[in-house]
């Protein structure tokens, strides 16, 4: 008897069956209610065209050979993927079977949008994922035994792991399955009825039809039986543990019968039973589950285990039909809670516990269209990744308010995380001050010990922080701003095992190649906010390199001969942005295009970055094991809110990796580096470069010299009027005019104690405002006694600023 009637579905084959029609078939998918998030989703009015044939990978999906553990998340945020990379495409092994009936109310091309979008399978490495010893869904892909079958209403499939590389490389089982955790799951799931979700790979050989998507969900499932059986491997025979699950609503047709014999294979319990029978040697009951007849499946106390009575060709089996036919009712237990196989979009955030960048926010989602598993992909929505659909769904992030993120940094202060620096960084020097910033210059060797660039650290307080235009007010500006932040591929770019970043980025000026080459908008274009990071970290990376030489001169090391003393203006910057959890992984900067100085500005949630040399680097860190295949950090430091980093010297790529985890709920960093357009291939690249790495006349606005010594006095930003009618000057490679200077401080105090604190400041003040210097020294009257011995002080003693201890 058979439950499909043809009235129920009409139309085979996805290529006439729309997603909606498809729902229409099986109501309980419909989307409606269960749409209880306020987001707003944009839907085309007319149906989606179902989607083209994804792109199928070669690559082994040993979904179904790893053991089935808990593989939590990837951990593949690194920059490494070149596009061509991308796996090529491959016959289908299922391309000459018929096609469906129906199309999967939910799917995915990639095992991320997969795994991203659906809380029952977020498993990246195994077939199974469990949680709490349940599983909650199982994908079955390319790996399978010779037994295992995919019909309409039941699925025989073996137990994963345990599996061993064979001569020719295949992954077979060599020796008795052993007890795992994925044998323990499916036990629970069988004595307790757990349900569970089971997903169709497209290279799934066991499927009668051809499956229409990478990876398809067939339905939710129950475990109806659980035995040993003995197969043929390379080492003789040996036993392996195999499920069968049946479809819990067999009322319902299954959209993966044949398009051809739609009503295939289904059956209600009762129409055919499997016999049971009692092992006269060991007293359990076994069902009779293969066509040669009955044998004792107790391999663990009986001797007659797998005993047929006659001699078997093992390899040649096969289920009986009772077994195959026989259907066994669901029955709920207290336990039961079967999964929504179209999980709720987030709720909106609401401002108070969740602001847009919390973790269920770079969750993927299930287009409410055409069922397609989408990733976060965008900073601003999610955008189904079914090129043929419409569907958008806006992800409101709120604005956090600086006092939040002032407290988040706070906190992270207090929890007193201890920095790291590894002997093998050589030289470590601390400029108190270097126009307001609490700075920390280390020297990065090479393996033969010489200095080959420096890192300098520049640490904003909260004065600097709250500055007009600084960097709260940069962290404000950036949040209501849609700066087109996008998730690339890390890894395996346009297969399905494709690994999107942690971190959402966009770039500005030239084009900068990170892994994979990103387009880049021209700093024209550039809103105001790039513009003012832009300026202030030019200043930061001017000034590192001043204090790096200087130090370089003083402790006459070899290392200036590979440093350039000079600055060379940054035509590029990366804005990243950082959800909660997101994270950029070890990754070196340095593409063969790149400039000597590399400068980033954290604004928002504090991080941690960490500096490691390179595998084959040959430097050698305290306590490395050189069998270990990576190496410790040998620097490690936090981040807050208004730092700057300096990275100067190209070789520090050369040997150095970094990374950086950010510790709370919104950060973004950007960095601006040099890109030598003539070192550019493409001449059109280079010409691009050059036009789009220009400041805009209206970034001089911005131009930054530093914030004062941060006792209490306050300086004022510079206006766009007092530039406008400040002098030209030339200044790296861009015509600057000269900045009207911020305020000297002014007299603290009236005593002696006061005058030579004032005069400290003021020396400091003059160091890291040059160009106030130079201003103050055309314009001012004569009589300004305090500017003239400052400036006479600063040339007579540049070192001034190297002096004080150790700072966070
Ligand atoms: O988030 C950060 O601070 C680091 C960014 C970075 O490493 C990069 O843009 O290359
Ligand atoms: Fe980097």
């Amino acid at each position: 008897m058979s439950t499909i009637t043809s009235e129920t579905i009409r139309t085979p084959g996805i290529t006439t069956m729309t997603p909606k029609r498809a729902r229409e078939a099986d109501p309980d998918l419909g989307i409606a209610s269960r749409t209880r998030s306020r987001f707003s989703a944009v839907m085309s009015s007319s149906t989606p065209v179902p989607a083209m044939m994804p792109v199928i990978s070669d690559e082994p999906d040993m979904d179904h050979d790893d053991d089935y553990e808990l593989v939590d998340e990837d951990d593949e945020s690194i920059i490494v993927i070149d596009a061509d990379e991308a796996v090529p495409q491959t016959p289908l092994v299922n391309s000459a079977k018929p096609v469906t009936v129906g199309y999967p109310p939910v799917w995915a091309y990639k095992r991320q949008s997969l795994c991203s979008a659906l809380p029952y399978f977020d498993a990246y490495q195994s077939g199974m994922y469990h949680k709490y010893g349940k599983p909650h869904g199982i994908l079955i892909d390319q790996a399978a035994s010779k037994r295992d079958l995919m019909l309409e209403q039941v699925v025989i499939t073996t137990v994963g792991g345990g599996r061993d590389l064979d001569e020719a490389g295949n992954r077979v089982r060599l020796v008795d399955q052993r007890e795992s955790n994925s044998l323990q799951c499916i036990r629970a799931a069988l004595d307790h009825h757990y349900p569970l979700v089971i997903i169709a790979g497209i290279e799934n050989p066991t499927t009668r039809v051809k499956v229409p998507f990478p990876y398809s969900i067939l339905g939710i499932f129950h475990v109806t039986d659980l035995w040993q059986e003995t197969v043929l491997a390379p080492t003789g025979q040996i036993a392996q543990w195999v499920f069968r699950l049946e479809k819990v609503d067999l009322n319902r047709p299954s959209w993966w019968a044949p398009a051809n014999d739609p009503t295939a294979n289904t059956y209600v319990p009762g129409q055919y039973v499997a016999s049971i029978k009692q092992c006269a040697t060991c007293g359990e009951a076994s069902k009779q589950i293969f066509s040669a007849g009955w044998a004792c499946l107790n391999k663990k106390a009986c001797r007659d285990y797998f005993n047929f009575g006659f001699l078997v060709d093992v390899d040649a089996l096969t289920y009986s039909n009772d077994f195959l036919c026989e259907r066994t009712a669901f029955t709920h237990t207290a336990d039961t809670q079967l999964p929504a196989l179209v999980p709720e979009l987030p709720l909106s955030p609401n401002g108070v516990d969740t602001f847009g960048t919390e973790k269920e926010y770079f969750n993927g989602i299930v287009c409410r269209l055409c069922g397609c598993c989408s990733r976060r992909k965008s900073w601003a929505r999610w955008v189904c990744e079914n090129p043929g659909c419409a569907f958008k769904c806006e992800g409101k992030i709120l604005p956090i308010p600086t006092e939040i993120i002032h407290r988040e940094n706070a906190d992270f202060r207090a929890s007193r995380r201890r920095s790291l620096v590894d002997p093998v960084v050589k030289i470590k020097m601390h400029g108190r001050d270097v126009g307001g910033f609490s700075t920390d210059i280390y020297y990065l060797p090479n393996d033969a010990g010489k200095i080959i660039g420096s890192l300098t650290i520049m640490r904003a307080n909260e004065v600097i922080c709250a500055r007009p235009g600084g960097p709260d007010d940069m962290f404000t500006a950036l949040q209501g701003e849609d700066l087109h932040l996008e998730r690339n591929p890390a890894l395996r770019a346009g297969g399905k095992r494709e690994i999107l970043t942690k971190h959402f980025a966009k770039n500005w000026g030239a084009k900068y190649k990170f892994g994979v080459t990103v387009a880049s908008t021209g700093f024209e274009e550039a809103p105001d906010t790039i513009l003012r990071a832009t300026q202030r970290l030019r200043w930061a990376g001017e000034r590192a390199i001043e204090k790096t030489v200087e130090s370089f001169d003083e402790n006459e090391d070899p290392g200036r001969d590979v440093l350039p003393s000079e600055f060379i203006q940054f035509n590029e910057m990366l804005s990243i942005g950082y959800f909660r959890d997101g994270k950029i992984s070890y990754h070196d900067d340095g593409e063969k295009e790149l400039g000597p100085t590399v400068a980033t500005l954290s604004l928002g949630s504090p991080s941690v970055m960490s500096i490691r040399p390179k595998n084959r680097s040959g430097i050698q860190p305290r306590g490395n094991v050189s069998s270990r295949r990576e190496k410790p950090a040998v620097i490690r430091f936090n981040l807050y809110h208004g730092d700057m980093v300096v990275m100067h010297g190209t070789q520090i790529h050369r040997f150095y990796e970094h990374q950086v985890i950010p510790q709370g709920k919104r950060r973004y960093a950007l960095t601006c580096r040099y890109i030598r357009p003539e070192l550019m291939q493409d001449e059109a690249d280079r010409v691009a470069a050059v036009q789009k790495g220009r400041m805009p006349r209206r970034a001089e606005i911005f131009a930054y010299h530093g914030d004062m010594s941060t006792s209490g006095i306050t300086t004022s930003v510079p206006s766009a009027m007092s530039i406008a009618s400040a002098p030209v000057m030339s200044s790296g490679n861009i015509m600057q005019p000269i900045p009207a200077p911020t305020s000297p401080p002014t007299q603290a105090t009236n005593t002696a104690q006061g005058n030579a604190q004032d005069f400290i400041n003021l020396t400091a003040w003059f160091n890291d405002n040059p160009a106030a210097a130079n201003y103050f020294a055309q314009n001012m009257p004569r009589n300004f006694i305090p500017i003239l011995i400052a400036l006479l002080y600063r040339l007579s003693n540049p070192l001034q600023n190297f002096i004080g201890g150790n700072q966070d």
